[in-house]
């Protein structure tokens, strides 16, 4: 299992610990910046791990910004991804196995260490259920491709 992590001068805060913790489970961890604490840009981020996703470089992705809000906005604009935003473990489980995540993000300005692990423990655990989730995926994907839908 291969992750790419991403995150801005904020969520750098948070970018170590996250890194020790997944190398820990024995997941190679592919880190994408920011290395310093000099503000920047949170969407540079974003694009970069998204990118290593979608061309599968990584298996998934994680990005960490002040609140997880703007990362996972900047990363849902590439196609293919599917983003989530979470601050509990409940959300995060559930955004695999119903919505096929492939980027969790979440803000070090909003959570601490402890629970930010909790919530890629059980992100990582969750697989995707498909069956009756399988054709939401799927409109996703058409959404993406400026299908009409509906
Ligand atoms: O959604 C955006 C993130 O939370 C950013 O980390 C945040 O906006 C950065 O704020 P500042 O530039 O004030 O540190």
């Amino acid at each position: 299992m291969k992750i790419a992590i991403g995150c801005d001068h904020v969520g750098l805060i948070l970018k170590p610990e996250i890194i020790q913790f997944l190398q820990s489970k024995s997941i190679e961890v592919i880190d994408k910046g920011t290395h310093s604490t000099d503000r920047t840009d949170y969407p540079l981020y974003a694009k970069r791990v998204a990118d290593a996703v979608v061309s599968r470089q990584a298996d998934l992705g994680i990005l960490i910004c002040g609140s997880g809000i703007g990362i996972s906005i900047a990363a849902n604009k590439i196609d293919g991804i599917r983003a989530v935003v979470c601050s509990e473990p409940y959300s995060a489980k559930l955004s695999r196995e119903h919505n096929d995540t492939n980027i969790l993000a979440f803000g070090s300005r909003v959570i601490g260490g402890e629970l930010a692990k909790m919530i890629v423990e059980q992100w990582l655990a969750a697989g995707f259920a498909g069956g009756r989730h399988q054709n939401r995926v799927d409109l996703i994907k058409k959404l993406e491709q400026g299908a009409q839908i509906g």
